[in-house]
């Protein structure tokens, strides 16, 4: 569900603040991918019985590919070794998180 997808992003949100161990930030943020991907197929309880097709609905779907561009760049980072840079990219997500909340939740 929903929500599920969300506890999984709140989650992951919490370990890769505060994580310092590259593998476990890693997997913070593939399991954080797999949630905004899953949570593309749903639909928000504000838009229910809305075609997919809806502005409001493509809006929704944007702003998870925000997120998920994000986490792609922070996942790069991560790659190359640079934690402090994933870091700085992973403090972009709270912004996209409030901005998008504000309109769906
Ligand atoms: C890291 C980023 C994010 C975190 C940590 C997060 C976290 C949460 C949490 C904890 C909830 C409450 C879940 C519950 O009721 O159990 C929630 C609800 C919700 N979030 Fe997020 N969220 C994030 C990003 C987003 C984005 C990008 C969108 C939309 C583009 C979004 C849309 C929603 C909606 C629509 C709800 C209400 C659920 C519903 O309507 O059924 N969230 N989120």
């Amino acid at each position: 569900s929903l929500d599920d997808d969300m506890d999984i992003l709140k989650g992951g949100l919490r370990t890769v603040t505060k994580t310092d161990d590259v593998a476990e930030f890693k997997k913070a943020l593939t399991d954080m991918r797999g949630a905004a991907e899953d949570a593309k197929t749903q639909t928000p309880d504000k838009l229910k019985g809305q075609p997919s097709d809806s502005p409001e609905m493509k809006d929704y779907h944007a702003g998870l590919d925000k997120l998920i561009g994000q986490i792609d760049s922070s996942m790069k980072l991560a790659d190359a070794g640079d934690l402090a840079g994933a870091k700085a990219e992973a403090k972009k997500f709270a912004d996209t998180r409030d901005e998008n909340h504000k309109k769906f939740r």
